[in-house]
């Protein structure tokens, strides 16, 4: 992916915007605009740094789209993420995501004719063929419906023996939706068991705890995925997926994202589903962060990252492939969206020099989600990126100022030195601690968020440089479920539903800083400017003109 041999990289010079100013780029992870009340945290929080960009400055701060078709999702009910929000910010277009590649393919039929499921289902007459993902319809990293086509598909193309391990979901969609999505695939399962397919779910567990780590912050995530789903083992058992939903959302404290691993087992108590040699298996979630290190425990001979036991001999294939300098998995169902010619592969050609920074949670959607998926370094000479460790094992409701501090200091060093062009970095917080549903929580949150803002803008006002603060998603700005008027929307005990999720709010973006020319401003023509518009601005910023097919940039210059 990436830099083919005949691209120009040479960017035209800027016509009135200088070249060698100090950018801090501010990526809030989370940080949506809406409404203030109290379901607001980002209102609820003191965020003087943010405001001070915000209040009497309409010509240097506004808002743009960052879910649905702005970032290449299907449609405009779909809520941004990490993912593609970065993805756009980094690319400078728009590009059909996973989620939207996925579906047409499963329209065209064009799925089952590509190599990776001519490769699996080689397995469908002496194997089983299981599927692994997040049992959700949030559309971030799954779809419901895409995976009951696969079922549906497979089952008619010969697969005899189908075993499906469920990863709960309750952060892309209300937590407690799991039982319906389970009622929902256990009535699939069965109709293809009435066609005398043998199908039913082998495992399960709750997505941050089981399997959907990233960013190798916590491998033993992985590992009680792998014991459940290929060694079979895991502490709980029960006869059905729905009762062990219902029994484990029962214990105090429980929620879907963290369920423990569970194995479904037979009448003689032994499991129902392990991976064996000559099984195929297919796993469906088409974001990748938080498949890559599962897919390596899945592909890789050599792997140490835990003790596997048992290394099944499969055939194993994802729905996309997660990592294309990795080429891992090397087999997959749908080809992911080929992202090339990134702004950071540009302004490396260009000689900028770059600092990005997050902590571990996060490192990665500043770095490879920013580069169009690709790890790794344009140019180590120009680039540095340094990750933060982020704390392991914990909800980050327990530490809502999560490394923001050290983030900030980081940039700011970056930025004293003199060293780098562009020192980006995110702020997790609000995302983070937003996921929790803890609304106390998510307040300290932006909070901190807003303090590492400061932080950064005060390195660059020292260095005169400039900066641009945007943030990828909404999350934190609204933390309650809303009916249609935009009232929070009550479920059937009357209790209020607290939002997870992320959102579909707009998010600002501010520039501003000693360095920025006077005469800069936000354009007023460009009808809805999304994340995809603004790494033109930074490339005019940095004194280039973007390549021509980059969405245009934010920013005029008129004459003072
Ligand atoms: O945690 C994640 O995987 C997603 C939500 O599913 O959040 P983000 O897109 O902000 O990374
Ligand atoms: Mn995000
Ligand atoms: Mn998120």
């Amino acid at each position: 992916m990436g830099s083919s041999g005949d691209v120009n990289w040479k960017l035209a010079d800027h016509p009135k915007l200088p070249k060698g100013k100090t950018i801090g780029l501010i990526v809030l992870d989370g940080w949506g605009e809406s409404d203030p009340d109290q379901y607001n945290c980002i209102h609820k929080a003191p965020t003087p740094a943010m405001d001070s960009l915000k209040n009497g400055r309409p010509d240097t701060w506004r808002l743009i789209k960052a879910h649905g078709t702005a970032v290449g999702l299907p449609s405009e009910d779909d809520m941004g993420n990490s993912e593609v929000g970065h993805n756009a910010l980094g690319a400078g277009r728009i590009y059909a995501q996973g989620a939207k590649l996925v579906d047409l393919a499963l329209a065209s039929g064009k799925i089952y004719e590509d190599e990776g499921f001519k490769y699996i289902s080689q397995s469908f007459e002496k194997g089983t063929v299981h599927l692994i993902g997040l049992l959700s319809d949030g559309g971030v990293h799954s779809r419901l419906d895409q995976v009951q086509l696969l079922l549906k598909g497979f089952a008619e193309r010969g697969a005899k023996r189908i075993r499906v391990h469920i990863l709960t979901d309750g952060r892309d969609v209300l937590d407690g939706s799991s039982v319906g999505f389970v009622e929902t695939l256990e009535a699939d399962l069965a109709a293809l068991r009435s066609k005398g397919v043998d199908a039913q779910v082998a495992s399960g567990g709750g997505r941050m705890y089981v399997t959907m780590d990233r960013y190798e912050n916590d491998w033993s995530v992985v590992k009680r995925g792998w014991d459940a789903q290929v060694l079979g083992e895991a502490p709980h058992k029960f006869k059905s997926a729905l009762e062990a939903v219902k029994t484990l959302r029962a214990e105090p404290g429980a929620n879907d994202q963290y369920l423990p691993p569970f194995v479904i087992v037979d009448d003689s108590g032994k499991a129902v589903g392990p991976i064996v040699d000559g099984d195929a298996v297919v796993t469906f979630n088409f974001r990748a962060d938080r498949m890559v290190m599962h897919a390596k425990a899945l592909e890789y001979e050599d792997f140490d990252k835990f003790d596997r036991v048992r290394v099944p001999k499969i055939r194993y294939a994802g729905m996309l492939q997660y990592d294309g300098e990795l080429k891992l998995p090397s087999h997959y169902l749908v080809s992911p969206p080929l992202i090339d010619r990134t702004s950071g592969e540009y302004l490396a050609h260009n000689g900028v020099r770059t600092f990005a920074c997050s902590e571990t949670v996060k490192f990665g959607h500043v770095t490879f989600f920013w580069n169009g998926n690709r790890s790794g370094y344009f140019n180590e000479k120009l680039e540095e990126y340094v990750e933060i460790p982020s704390d392991s094992g914990i909800s980050f409701n327990v530490q809502p100022k999560m490394k923001a501090l050290e983030i900030a200091e980081k940039a700011r060093d970056a930025i004293l030195s003199g060293k780098f062009d562009q020192v980006r970095v995110n702020l997790p917080n609000g995302d983070m601690v937003g996921h929790t549903g803890d609304i106390e929580a998510t307040v300290v949150a932006c909070e901190a968020a807003d303090r590492a803002v400061r932080t950064i803008l005060d390195a660059i006002e020292q260095v005169g440089g400039i900066y641009v603060v945007t943030a990828d998603h909404g999350n934190a700005e609204d933390m309650v479920k809303r009916d249609k008027s935009g009232k929070p929307a009550l479920d059937k005990e009357g209790n209020l539903q607290i939002l997870t999720s992320h959102t579909l709010k707009p998010v600002p973006i501010a520039i501003g800083g000693p360095g920025l020319s006077a005469g800069v401003r936000f354009r007023q023509d460009i009808e809805t400017p999304g994340l995809a518009n603004v790494a033109a601005t930074v490339m005019n910023l940095h004194g280039f003109v973007a390549p021509n097919d980059y969405e245009p940039s934010l920013i005029e210059v008129v004459d003072m």
